[in-house]
């Protein structure tokens, strides 16, 4: 898919890797609609697209994901406001295992949600053109962390639900690719609460083995990812693909055995 003129949803996208896939996306000359609850970080973020990029290519939207209704409307506002869809990318993510009902909400339930209304305003089953879905899980899909159980599995979750969307989009002609892609650690704000008991909840006490992980496997730029998502945009072939990112072998591809009986 050439990039020129495309819109996209990018949810979290106010920091971290979803302001670094928005201005991945702008560099290209596609139209960006940030979509995420933190209003002063969306601001910021959006002051300075609008200075490097013109202010009518990128619009912020306040909104919970978890809200069903307001994520609703943020995919209508930016489809009024850029006249289309073309790319969905379901980013935003937390790591709370305190709150886990909310770490489920959050990275697996909205993503689901997010899903559902990017084929809503692009399948070719709504009488729209089609379009690409990525949906942004975690190396903590294929070595689960002892820290962090309910984040480790909507992670999972993440990879299986979008494989099996990905099927039928292909199976019911959509057109519509539907993909994920799993980093290892990357240096964004997320990282933080490795620090934060709040966050970690009775996990915290193990942080420093985290932080000794972090130092064995290294922590991925922002700017890394943001090629990955780049790449799965621009290769139509890729459908219900898992992309993996570490610091060891780079931007690379999870292999599954074909189904047999
Ligand atoms: N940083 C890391 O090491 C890794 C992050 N990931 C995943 O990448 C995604 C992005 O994470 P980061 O950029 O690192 O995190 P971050 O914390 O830097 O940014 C996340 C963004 O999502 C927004 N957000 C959080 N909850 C929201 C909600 N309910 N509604 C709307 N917006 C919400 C935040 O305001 C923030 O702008 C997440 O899904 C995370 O699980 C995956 C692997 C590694
Ligand atoms: C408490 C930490 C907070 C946030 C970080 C997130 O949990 C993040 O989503 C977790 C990332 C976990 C990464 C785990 C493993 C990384 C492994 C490697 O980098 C390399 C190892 C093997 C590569 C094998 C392969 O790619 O096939």
């Amino acid at each position: 898919m050439a990039l020129a003129g495309k819109v996209a949803l990018v949810t979290g996208g106010a920091q971290g890797i979803g302001r670094a896939v928005a201005g991945a996306l702008l560099q290209n000359a596609a139209k960006v609609s940030l979509v995420d609850f933190n209003q002063e970080a969306g601001e910021q973020c959006i002051t300075c697209f609008n200075q490097e990029f013109g202010s009518d290519n990128s619009l912020f939207i306040q909104c919970d994901v978890t809200d069903r209704e307001k994520l609703q409307d943020a995919f209508k506002r930016t489809v009024e406001h850029f006249g289309k869809l073309d790319i969905v990318i379901n980013n935003a993510g937390i790591n709370n295992e305190n709150n886990w009902v909310k770490t489920i909400e959050v990275n697996l339930t909205s993503v689901v949600k997010g899903t559902y209304l990017g084929l809503e305003h692009m399948s070719k089953e709504h009488g729209k053109q089609g379009g690409v879905i990525i949906n942004v899980s975690s190396m903590a899909a294929f070595l689960h962390s002892p820290h962090q159980p309910v984040y480790t599995a909507t992670k999972y979750g993440v990879v299986g639900f979008t494989r099996a969307i990905a099927e039928a989009s292909e199976i019911e002609n959509y057109g519509v690719r539907i993909n994920v892609l799993c980093p290892a650690f990357v240096d964004t704000p997320l990282l933080q609460s490795i620090d934060q008991e709040e966050k970690m909840g009775k996990f915290y006490k193990h942080k420093d083995e985290i932080k000794h992980r972090m130092s064995i496997y290294g922590v991925l730029k922002p700017s890394l990812i943001a090629e990955g998502m780049l790449k799965i945009i621009n290769d139509n072939s890729l459908n219900g693909a898992v992309m993996k990112i570490t610091t060891s072998k780079g931007i690379h591809f999870q292999s599954y055995e074909p189904m047999s009986a």
